[in-house]
Parts: structure tokens; sequence; C-alpha cells
């Protein structure tokens, strides 16, 4: 590849249809790179490759004449690396469309930027983007192994989570987190902080599940002194107290529809008004929620609002339940199993074989919590310095919990699934569970191989 010059040196083209967008990069872009230019129609962009040769594409990817889907910026996109396969392209997007965005990421973007931009981010962004194409290490580069270290988990469905959680992170887009109960929401909201610009600031979680209606709006907007019989001083609500910072909305699918209202009309307008006061507060913080909850079907039945949704889900990250992770659960047992040896002072307690087995099959309803739970169980009770598949004592409050989330409609993964419930009803007892399964002990282990279980 070509390697690409310093942003002092290089050509930058700048291509959207808003006058008023080219104008404003223009400003800033001039002083800080070797030359600018700006073009409004995407058509001319194979023309200008060729004469002026940029060395990065600032990109936006809606134009007026095409249905604001992005497609008209994967198609330039496309047409860009094919001309000019080393070329730097970087994508402008609005925050709603950052999910395109990161998909274009795959399809050779060197990065994207949200509008409305943050000049210094938006400078260094173009800044690393050269550098990483001139092979120079990243100016800035995001800590990504923190995500890594508390995030564990190499199967496809948690490499794509972690992606895009990287991705995210840096942006203020408010982010819904949906998933399973135990299936790490809180573990990625707290990334998602902490991987943010807004690091420094406090990171607030407000558990909406367990805030009665009457004190919803005090918790979360505060109040004056007398506002209410027990105000008896003045009080910042989460929101304040979140100031410069990050809000979890833990458990949203629970909130009653009257204080989605409230939430709502705080979300759009920026501010607060505490309880009994008159004076609006202006907030500045970024809004994270998470829910094991149906939400779109809670949406679709008018008992969560639309609006609301909309709000909240700018960008969603969906979290797999533990048994559609394959490998991961060995993974997480062994961290647990470490973690856990230490803490209790065991050294040197391993997962047996048959433990492993065990692992391998249990359908795990709770999740990461559950293995966690069972997996600190097993490490207190041990004796020696091999934990055996009868130390793994699953909780029949997990196995007898009903999971919000409807279920695959996939043959497959139905069988799978029935499979390990069959299979951890029995404790592991394969003739038994092929005697409820209803089918020969050769069968059940044919189905076992075919799932890898
Ligand atoms: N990928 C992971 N790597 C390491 N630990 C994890 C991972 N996912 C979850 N955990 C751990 O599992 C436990 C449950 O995770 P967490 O509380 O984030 O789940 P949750 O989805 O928010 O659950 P709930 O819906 O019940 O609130 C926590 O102790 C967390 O640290």
């Amino acid at each position: 590849m070509a390697s690409a010059p310093l942003l002092s040196k290089a050509t930058i083209l700048v291509v959207d249809d808003d006058p008023d967008v080219l104008l404003a990069l223009a400003l800033l872009l001039r002083p800080l790179a070797g030359h600018v230019l700006t073009e409004k129609n995407p058509e001319r962009l194979p023309a200008l490759l060729r004469q002026e040769r940029p060395d990065l594409v600032l990109l936006d990817m809606n134009y007026q004449s095409a249905a604001n889907t992005g497609n008209e910026g994967f198609y330039w996109l496309a047409q860009l690396k094919k001309l000019a396969p080393s070329l730097v392209v970087v994508l402008m997007t609005a925050y709603g469309d950052i999910d395109l965005a990161v998909r274009a990421l795959k399809d050779g973007a060197a990065d994207f930027v949200v509008k409305p931009w943050r000049n210094d981010k938006l400078v260094a962004t173009l800044a690393e983007a050269l550098g990483r194409a001139s092979g120079a290490a990243p100016m800035q580069a995001l800590p990504a192994n923190q995500a890594n270290a508390a995030l564990i988990g190499e199967s496809e469905a948690m490499q794509a989570v972690r992606y895009k959680l990287e991705k995210i992170a840096p942006t203020d887009a408010n982010v819904l987190i949906m998933g399973e109960n135990g299936t790490g929401k809180d573990v990625v909201a707290r990334l998602l902080h902490q991987l943010s610009p807004r690091a420094a600031g406090p990171f607030v979680a407000v558990d909406l599940g367990a805030i009665t209606d009457s004190l919803f709006e005090s918790e979360l907007f505060g109040h004056l002194k007398g506002a209410f019989t027990d105000a008896r001083q003045d009080r910042a609500g989460r929101f304040e107290a979140a100031q410069g910072g990050t809000l979890f909305l833990d458990e949203i699918g629970n909130l009653p529809l009257p204080q989605q209202v409230k939430l709502l009309a705080v979300l759009q307008n920026r501010q607060v008004v505490r309880l009994g006061s008159n004076t609006p507060v202006p907030i500045d913080v970024r809004v994270l929620s998470a829910t094991n909850a149906p939400l779109y079907q809670l949406a679709a039945e008018d008992r969560f609002r639309k609006d609301l949704v909309y709000r909240l889900n700018t960008i969603e990250i969906t979290l797999p339940p533990l048994r559609e992770r394959g490998g991961d659960v060995l993974l997480l047992a062994r961290h647990f199993t470490a973690q856990y040896a230490a803490k209790y002072h065991k050294p040197d307690l391993e997962l047996a074989d048959s433990a492993l087995a065990r692992l391998r099959v249990h359908a795990f309803p709770g999740n990461v919590r559950e293995l966690q739970h069972t997996i600190e169980r097993a490490v207190i009770m041990a004796e020696g310095s091999v934990l055996h598949d009868s130390d793994l004592l699953f909780s029949a409050l997990e196995a007898a919990a009903p999971t919000a989330f409807v279920p695959t409609l996939r043959l497959d993964e139905l069988e799978k699934t029935a499979i390990q419930r069959v299979i951890d009803k029995h404790q592991g007892n394969i003739s038994q569970a092929a005697r409820e399964l209803g089918i020969t002990r050769m069968a059940l282990y044919r189905r076992l191989g075919k799932h890898n279980l």
C-alpha cells in the first residue's frame, strides 16, 4: 500500500451536498492540511480522483438526491476503493446512522465521524486515519485492551459485540443494551463509559425497576427543600449527578408509561427541572439504558412509548445468551476459577475434564452470572485441587426462571436447548436424559456431536 502523508502534507477532498458543511470543513482544515478541496456532487468523484489525487476523502453518507438510507455513501465508498484501493476514506454520518457507518468500516472505510462533529475529534480522526495508512503508530489509540480485559469472550458473537462497543464508545450516542439476565449488560455500560471521552466524569447507574413511582421524579430530576413532606433539603437528581458523564438507566423496560413521558421530555429538552422549582437546569449527560424485556414487542403493544425507544436506541447492542457463545463458557469458567481460587486462597485449583464436559452441555438460563455463582460455590466447597463435575451445583432457581426473551424458533436451536435442559435436569446422566427425550443413548450421543455439546 502506498504510504499516506501526514495531515499537514495531505490533500483532502471533502464531499457533501450541504454547502454550509463544505465551508465549515474548509475553514477548519485549510490551516492544518496540505491542500483541501471541496465538492458538492459525488458524481464528480472519479474525475477528481484522477486530477487531484487526494490522500483522504471525507465523504458524507447521505445525499438529498437519494432517500436517506446511506446507500449512496456505500456506493461511493465502493467506487473509491475500486478506483484507488489505498485511498483513505473517512465517512460522515448522522447519529441515527452509526450502525451503517460501522458496517461501512467492514467495506473499507478507515473511520467515521458523527455529525455534528467536534472539531478537535474530527481533526484527530483524520490524522489517525492517515497515520494508520502510513503505518505510523496511532496518535491516540483507543485503550482497546481495557475492553478485552473486562468483557471475556472470543466467540464470533462476542467479537462482534466488542467491535461495536469500541467503535461506539467514543461517540456521544445513546446506547440501548439488550439481552437476557446476567449476559453482561452492566459490564458493557461501564465499558462504554470507561472508553468514552467522558471517562473522567461520573458514571451514575439507576435501577428503574427498584424506584417507586412516587420517588421517580425526585430521584431522577431532584427536588427543592419543602417540595414534598420528606424533602428536608435541596437535592440534585441522578441526571444532575451525572453531569459531564454517563447516566445508565437499567431495567428501562420496567418503567411505567407516565414516567416514560417525563423521561422523554427531559431527553428531548436536555434539561431537568427539580421538583418544587421552575428553573430548568441544562444537562450534559450521555444516556445508556438496558433491558431484558422485549422492548419492541412492548412498544408494538403500546406498553412502551415508541418515541422513547427512538430516543434511547441510537445504537443498540444485543448481548447473546451464554448458550450461544460456544467455547466462551469454558474461557469464562477458567477465568472465574482463577479469580475465586485467588480470592479464597486455594491456589492451583483446576477444572477436571468431567467439569468442562458438564459446563459444555449446561444451558445456563442465568447466563454469565449463573456460571460465575456456580464456580464460586464450587471453589468455596472444593476439598482438593481439582473441581469435578459433581462439584458443580446449578441453582434450581435459575433453571426455573422464565426468560423474558422469546426463544428462537429455529428447529436446530430448539433441539439443542431441549437437549441441554434435559441433560441438566438429570445432572449429566445420559441414559436418563435419553429416556426423557424419547431417543436412544446412541441417538443422543449423535446429537451431542452434531450440536458440539
Ligand atoms: N463477558 C464477560 N466477561 C466477564 N465477566 C462477565 C461477562 N459478562 C458478565 N460478566 C459478569 O457476570 C455478572 C453478571 O453480569 P451483568 O450484571 O453485567 O449482567 P446484566 O445483563 O446486567 O444482568 P441483569 O439483567 O440481571 O441486570 C457480573 O458479575 C459480570 O461481571
